[in-house]
């Protein structure tokens, strides 16, 4: 057969996994944008680098972060916020590509959330042994907006509770190319990551690249 005829069969649509209410798991959902997201993530940590920012307890974090958009995500022993300017640099954050917006705006439709904007993009990055503890996504001013979460890379294990730190989390794991998004009731529900295993990916190497997107400001 030629391959051709392939191309014309439509794309198998995995039907969205629920965790909870408000929240789903798409399985797979970045695959076919990965190279050009990887690729806008070298350019976006080549002008914000990638650095360990400090929790207000004075601890230094164990993932590397940087933004993009109309603000970022920064931790300092004074607090957390969005701020328009990258500390690091004292400029404005690179802007947020087509690609991301197109993306997470996409990814939130098939989520059942209309609509969505966003004007942040926290992109964290992991290696081997690094790991995010429970914590609820809450500096941002718009609770109903989603938060649309992207995988890339290595594998990890994804930590999702409830709305109180004691329910204790289900673990689920999210390989390069899916997609997590939580809103409505489950917007503030707690989650993290468990500490990276070895590895190393054919694209990305032995890293995980997570980019959140957010409506913050
Ligand atoms: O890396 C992840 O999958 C989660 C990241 C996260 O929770 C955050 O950036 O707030
Ligand atoms: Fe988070």
């Amino acid at each position: 057969m030629h391959p051709d005829l392939f191309d014309a069969l439509p794309v198998p649509q995995l039907q969205p996994f629920r965790l909870d209410d408000g929240a789903v798991l798409l399985r797979g959902f970045a695959g076919s944008d990965d190279r050009v997201l990887l690729e806008e993530v070298e350019k976006i940590i080549a002008v914000a680098p990638l650095r360990h920012m400090i929790t207000p307890g004075g601890f230094r974090m164990s993932v590397a972060m940087s933004n993009c958009g109309q603000a970022g995500w920064v931790s300092d022993p004074g607090g957390y916020r969005y701020d328009a300017i990258d500390p690091e640099t004292g400029k404005p954050w690179p802007t947020l590509p087509a690609v991301f917006m197109e993306l997470a705006n996409r990814a939130a439709r098939s989520a059942g959330y209309e609509n969505f904007i966003p004007d942040v993009c926290l992109v964290n990055c992991y290696v081997p042994g690094t790991r995010l503890s429970l914590h609820q996504d809450k500096d941002e001013r718009d609770p109903s907006a989603p938060i649309v979460s992207v995988s890339l890379g290595l594998p990890a294990v994804f930590l999702f509770g409830g709305s109180q730190r004691s329910i204790r989390p289900m673990r689920y794991t999210l390989l390069h190319g899916d997609i997590v998004v939580w809103g409505g009731p489950a917007r503030y529900h707690f989650h993290g990551i468990a500490p990276l295993a070895e590895g190393h990916h054919a694209i990305a190497g032995r890293k995980r690249i997570n980019l959140t997107f957010r409506k913050a400001l």
